[in-house]
């Protein structure tokens, strides 16, 4: 089983991830605000921007982040941001609380301009993650591979702590990676709807742009 040290380091990526979330006045909105396709696109757009700076917050509390070479800690968010946000928003989802916010989340999303085909392999992504039932230790170390190991080969020590978890589903740490590869094809087709909605001349925010090289 997982040594003292890794325990140490997975309870201190559990703390930052349980520690930087939305704030609950701005996920609140999405039951409230007006729901028109731009309206749905606004929200989504600050819903999103709120999401990047939780995730710099939460990348910066993981052990050992910032003390790589700068211009790596902003490749690693740059190049994982999107799939960082799939999961973060699969999450809701799969977590059905507070009360309304997956109704109107995929009420919203599907509302908001994107087109059908890049709608269904969402969704498609958003019933698998569910479907893995993964506890907070999970989520917030899959998103902690996520955004550190975009490229790299997956470190093996992280399947430990699925087995302690999960000891009557020795492959579940296998299905785990298979959603992350679904994750990167989730890159591919958000490009895509960047790219239409600017088409239709959609704005997004300065951090977003930044984040996504956009404009
Ligand atoms: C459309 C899309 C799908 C997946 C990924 C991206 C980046 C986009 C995507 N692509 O572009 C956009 C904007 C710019 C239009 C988006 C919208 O991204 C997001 C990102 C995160 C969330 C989000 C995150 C955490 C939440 C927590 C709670 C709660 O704890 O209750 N509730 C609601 C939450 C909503 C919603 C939309």
């Amino acid at each position: 089983n997982c040594s003292r040290e890794q325990r140490a380091l997975i309870q201190a990526i559990l703390k930052a991830y349980e520690r930087h979330q939305i704030p609950h006045d701005v996920a609140k909105k999405l039951l409230h605000d007006q729901y028109s396709v731009e309206e749905n696109f606004l929200l989504l757009t600050e819903m999103a921007t709120n999401q990047v700076q939780v995730l710099v917050e939460f990348t910066k509390n993981i052990p050992g982040f910032l003390s790589l070479d700068h211009e790596d800690q902003i490749a690693l968010l740059k190049g994982s941001a999107v799939e960082a946000m799939f999961l973060r928003s699969a999450q809701v989802f799969s977590s059905k609380t507070p009360a309304g916010h997956t109704e109107v989340l995929e009420d919203r999303i599907r509302k908001s301009g994107i087109s059908e085909e890049f709608i269904i392999p969402m969704f498609n992504f958003y019933k698998s993650i569910g479907g893995l039932h993964m506890n907070p230790e999970e989520q917030a170390l899959l998103t902690a591979i996520t955004i550190l190991t975009p490229d790299r080969p997956y470190v093996k020590d992280q399947s430990k702590l699925c087995t302690l978890h999960h000891p009557h589903e020795p492959q579940y740490f296998a299905r785990l990676l298979g959603r992350l590869t679904e994750l990167r094809s989730l890159n591919h087709y958000h490009t895509e709807i960047i790219s239409s909605w600017r088409v239709s001349d959609h704005k997004f925010t300065p951090l977003l742009c930044e984040i996504w090289d956009v404009q």
